[in-house]
């Protein structure tokens, strides 16, 4: 079957035909047979260089073989135990020794439920209910963090979910991101101010990065403050490096969140943080967590697999930083008046003259500009994510010949 009769049964059956909104391109979004390296192939006989990349857990590419290896060694002594298993602590040591901020961790499936979890700790911890976040942020699909919400939820529209109670919600306040003032602000209007979460470098309006010394006074504040401070390195986890943000930025928090990467692209989250904070989590503490998937042999196979990789090939970082500096080179002399932002392996091209600094200046983008050209990339076969408001990536499986691809179609595609 083709991409779009696949997508009309998929409807009859699915809400918008789709298993996340992200995913629901106009006017049906092409379906998946494989993929391999930096390639994706379609259903209907096409292949795509990839820089969506699952949305960003893939940063060995697609089927890697050390991961794939890992995967297929565990599958034939079973994926499912519902009793620990020696891989959790695989993953762990790794996770543990690479994070300044993490003495302490807990798997669980997704990056949603280790933000939910990190913030019911913290409020746990603090005694306090109201919880910080950054305009525009992104921290996964549930009630206490879908409020001017990025990703899929700001591309659809509803940046602000239905059917999230107003009692709850009230306890989410906002700031814009890069605005010392307004947090500092905030901090000082209420004694009820359990956490901080931040994605240390958006992800989730498209990349948008921190200013010079702000991580660092988000810390000071916080601490002077005497709230807690969760970074939210779900896509920056890995992705800026070993040790994620908080070692790139010398910016340790109390908490982090992780997920993406470091399940090799099997579904994965994890908390961790200080030693005092985690063990507060059942059943070591009263803050109650759970899950029949966590920490299950498969996932964490993989994880350790594709972080051993990353640890063992240390100059991934650097060529992956090579990478996106040659598309914006590329970019910037295409002159089509707009920014190209990128950081590591995360870039974007906004439509924009300015690179955003916040949620409401990425919002200025031009988004019918950025769908046509959208449109065109994948006509010259390279996938982007279909949103202004999503980051693209490169994995270590785009060689500098992809590279020059992706390059050269980001320049005839801008400048067309
Ligand atoms: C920064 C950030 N936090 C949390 C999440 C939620 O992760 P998941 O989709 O695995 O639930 C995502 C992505 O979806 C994310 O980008
Ligand atoms: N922006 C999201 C993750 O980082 C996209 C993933 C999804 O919602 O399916």
């Amino acid at each position: 079957m083709k991409s779009s009769e696949l997508f009309e049964e998929a409807k009859t059956m699915m809400p918008g035909g789709v298993s996340s909104p992200v995913r629901a391109i106009r006017p049906y979004p092409f379906y998946t047979a494989g993929g391999h390296g930096p390639f994706i192939k379609t259903v209907d006989g096409c292949e795509l260089i990839d820089c969506c990349l699952g949305y960003g857990p893939l940063i060995l590419g697609h089927a890697h073989e050390t991961v794939r290896r890992a995967i297929e060694e565990q599958v034939t002594e079973g994926w499912l135990y519902g009793t620990p298993c020696p891989q959790e602590l695989d993953l762990a040591r790794r996770v543990i020794d690479d994070h300044p901020s993490i003495d302490m961790v807990r798997f669980v499936s997704s990056g949603s439920e280790a933000t939910m979890a990190a913030i019911r700790l913290a409020r746990a911890a603090t005694g306090r209910q109201d919880v910080i976040k950054i305009e525009g942020g992104f921290h996964g699909a549930h009630d206490a963090v879908l409020v001017k919400a990025g990703s899929g939820a700001t591309t659809m529209g509803v940046p602000d979910s239905a059917g999230i109670v107003a009692d709850l919600v009230k306890h989410t306040r906002q700031v814009a991101y890069n605005d010392l003032e307004a947090l500092e602000s905030v901090l000082s209007s209420s004694e009820d101010i359990a956490a901080l979460i931040i994605e240390p470098v958006m992800g989730n309006v498209g990349p948008v990065l921190p200013e010079e010394g702000y991580l660092q006074e988000v810390r000071r504040l916080t601490e002077e403050h005497d709230v807690l401070l969760i970074f939210d390195e779900v896509i920056t986890g890995y992705r800026l490096g070993i040790g994620g943000a908080q070692k790139y930025f010398g910016v340790t928090p109390d908490l982090t969140t992780l997920g993406k990467i470091i399940g090799g692209g099997l579904p994965v989250g994890a908390f961790g943080g200080r030693k005092d904070l985690m063990e507060q989590v059942a059943p070591q503490g009263p803050v109650y967590q759970a899950g029949t998937f966590s920490g299950n042999p498969l996932t964490m196979a993989a994880g350790a697999a594709a972080l051993t990789w990353l640890h063992d090939h240390p100059e991934t970082y650097r060529t992956l930083d090579e990478g996106t500096r040659a598309i914006g080179d590329t970019c910037e002399d295409a002159h089509a008046g707009g920014s190209f932002v990128r950081i590591g392996s995360i870039f974007k091209y906004f439509f924009r003259p300015e690179a955003p600094r916040n949620y409401a200046e990425a919002k200025e983008s031009d988004t019918a500009r950025f769908a046509t050209f959208w449109e065109k990339m994948l006509a010259h076969g390279v996938f982007l994510p279909p949103s202004q408001f999503e980051t693209e990536f490169i994995s270590a499986a785009h060689t500098d010949e992809i590279i020059e691809h992706i390059a050269d179609h980001y320049s005839t595609c801008l400048s067309e």
